[in-house]
């Protein structure tokens, strides 16, 4: 189906794209492309790409598909890389986590909106980096969703939605604004729940002894804590307006929470958790 794949920066996501595709025979060539040689040397090695190189712009010669999976603060850069040595027919689509800053970013990169861009997002991923992270199998029964711009080419929007239903993916689209609103709560604030509850407790305790006591509840919540710091810093800067808004919207519930507490409110505790497990248990109910 593709017959040359270019991937701008070959980590978790870039190289799980790959071996997906390469597992269901999609692809012909794969050509990576990012910073560290080590990192590009191992995705030759381990079979994801077939060759790379450091330049974006002599990645994407001939590719007709062009895939950035680089953090946010770097898409700009790769994108205005890239802008004159497209082929004119090949679709550019993209696996940030937050799609109103890189539309903006090809907006500041082409001068408009580009036509053969699908802006995505694979609601798949680990708090593992790198390409040894990747693997094929992370997308299968996962969602993405795809945030197409009046100006998209309905040919591109097809091409894309196919890429991701052979790695086994549900497709979904959405507008721009409605997913940066709906990951801002659903993916961006328990990050920042995860990230805040384990800095606080790490600075509480400077020798870490508070951790020797922890259950698997405090593990369970805080593996997302693991995650790269910079690409979560470039999630929060990329979706600051959504992002602060929800964080906002928490503090009020976390004020409320404290003062049934002080108050020995039980009957407001009660009704907090019970809510609270009913539409967890429905969430994990629907997602079985
Ligand atoms: N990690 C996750 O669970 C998920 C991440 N995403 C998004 O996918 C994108 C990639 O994330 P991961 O694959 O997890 O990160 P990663 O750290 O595993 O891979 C990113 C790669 O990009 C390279 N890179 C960084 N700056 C570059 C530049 N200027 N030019 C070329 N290459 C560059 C890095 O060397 C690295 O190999 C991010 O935009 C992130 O928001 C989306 C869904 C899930
Ligand atoms: O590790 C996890 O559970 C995640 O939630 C991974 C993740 C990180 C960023 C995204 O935009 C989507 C998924």
């Amino acid at each position: 189906m593709i017959e040359r794949l270019s991937i701008i920066g070959v980590g978790l996501i870039g190289g799980s794209l790959a071996r997906a595709l390469r597992a269901v025979g999609q692809v012909g060539e794969v050509v990576g492309c990012g910073r560290s040689g080590p990192n590009l040397e191992k995705a030759v090695e381990l079979g994801v790409i077939d060759r790379f190189t450091h330049d974006p712009g002599e990645a994407v010669v001939g590719a007709d598909v062009v895939f950035l999976a680089v953090p946010l603060g770097a898409m700009r850069g790769a994108l205005s890389a890239i802008k004159d040595r497209l082929d004119a027919s090949a679709v550019i689509t993209d696996g940030g986590s937050v799609k109103g800053s890189v539309v903006a970013d090809a907006v500041a990169a082409f001068g408009k909106v580009p036509t053969r861009l699908v802006p995505g997002h694979p609601i798949a991923g680990t708090e593992c980096s790198g390409v040894e992270a990747s693997f094929a199998e992370l997308y299968r029964n996962r969602r993405v969703i795809l945030t197409p711009l009046s100006e998209t080419e309905p040919d591109a929007l097809s091409l894309v939605s196919r890429m991701w239903e052979a790695c086994g993916a549900e497709v979904t689209t959405m507008s721009v604004g409605h997913h940066d609103e709906v990951l801002a709560a659903t993916s961006h604030l328990p990050h920042m729940l995860a990230f805040g509850l384990v800095d606080a407790l790490a600075r509480m305790r400077e020798n870490d002894e508070i951790f020797r006591y922890a259950a698997g509840g405090f593990r369970d919540f805080t593996r997302i804590a693991s995650s790269s710091p910079v690409m979560w810093r470039d999630i929060c800067i990329a979706n600051r307006e959504a992002l602060s808004a929800m964080l906002a919207r928490f503090g009020i519930e976390m004020t409320d929470l404290a003062e049934s507490i002080r108050r020995a409110d039980g009957d407001h505790l009660l009704e907090i958790f019970e809510r609270a497990k009913a539409a967890r248990d429905r969430y994990v109910d629907r997602v079985k």
